[in-house]
């Protein structure tokens, strides 16, 4: 269901698009993650430019308004160590794996990569109805068994990620699939919802 064309952008000789994916490849996963809101490349995502990405991938305007808020008051100062407090709210891609918080699932390490065994554990453990997808019930379990004891701050952020991930992505049976999760990680989900969007957009206007 979901696809990257990472590797056709990356044949692509030397126009914008292939620059920024040979860029991409430095990153770490959660950088990449974060840098689809990045929308004009300048390392940085305001708050803007997260409500632009929130709207691209098919966010109605309060979601989108939230994540933004939230997001970005939440991960600005601990993205910037160091740094006079912004009244603009940037937060550094560079710096993502300094955002990340209690009660996760730990797919993420602290350096920002990708740890296969516990995004397998994910559905050895929690995957009761069918074994590579999550119902909601299932995906509570699991926000529940992650949380570590008085972690507010942790349970809040796991929650509304995981929400807002099996709003804007369950299949048409209420499924959270394994593809799907797997491409959050590295944001190739949130280009992939992008381009949908944009086809369809195109198409209706046809
Ligand atoms: C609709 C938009 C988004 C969705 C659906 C989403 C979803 C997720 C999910 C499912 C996780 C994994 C949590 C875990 O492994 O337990 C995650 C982690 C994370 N996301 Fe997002 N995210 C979104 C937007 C953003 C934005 C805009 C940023 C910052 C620019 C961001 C920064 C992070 C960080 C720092 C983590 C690591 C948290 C941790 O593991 O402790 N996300 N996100
Ligand atoms: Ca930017």
């Amino acid at each position: 269901m979901v696809s990257s064309s990472k590797s056709e952008d990356f044949q692509d000789g030397v126009d914008g698009d292939s620059l920024r994916s040979t860029m991409a490849t430095d990153q770490n996963v959660l950088q990449k993650h974060a840098a689809f809101f990045d929308r004009n490349h300048d390392g940085l995502v305001y708050p803007w430019e997260t409500f632009q990405g929130f709207r691209a991938i098919g966010a109605g305007y309060l979601l989108s308004m939230a994540g933004a808020v939230f997001i970005n008051l939440s991960l600005s100062g601990t993205t910037r160590p160091g740094k006079f407090p912004s009244l603009l709210f940037p937060i550094e891609v560079k710096n993502i794996q300094m955002g990340k918080h209690g009660s996760d699932s730990g797919v993420y390490d602290s350096e920002g990569r990708f740890v296969p065994s516990k995004f397998d554990e994910i559905f050895s453990k929690y995957a009761r109805t069918h074994t590579n997808a999550l119902t909601s019930d299932e995906l509570m379990a699991m926000l529940k068994s992650n949380r570590e004891p008085k972690d507010y701050k942790g349970w809040i952020g796991s929650w509304t990620e995981w929400k807002a991930l099996y709003t804007l992505c369950k299949d048409e049976n209420g499924l959270l699939r394994r593809e799907t999760i797997k491409a959050v990680y590295d944001g190739s989900l949130f280009e992939h919802l992008e381009r949908e969007r944009a086809a369809a957009k195109a198409k209706a206007t046809a």
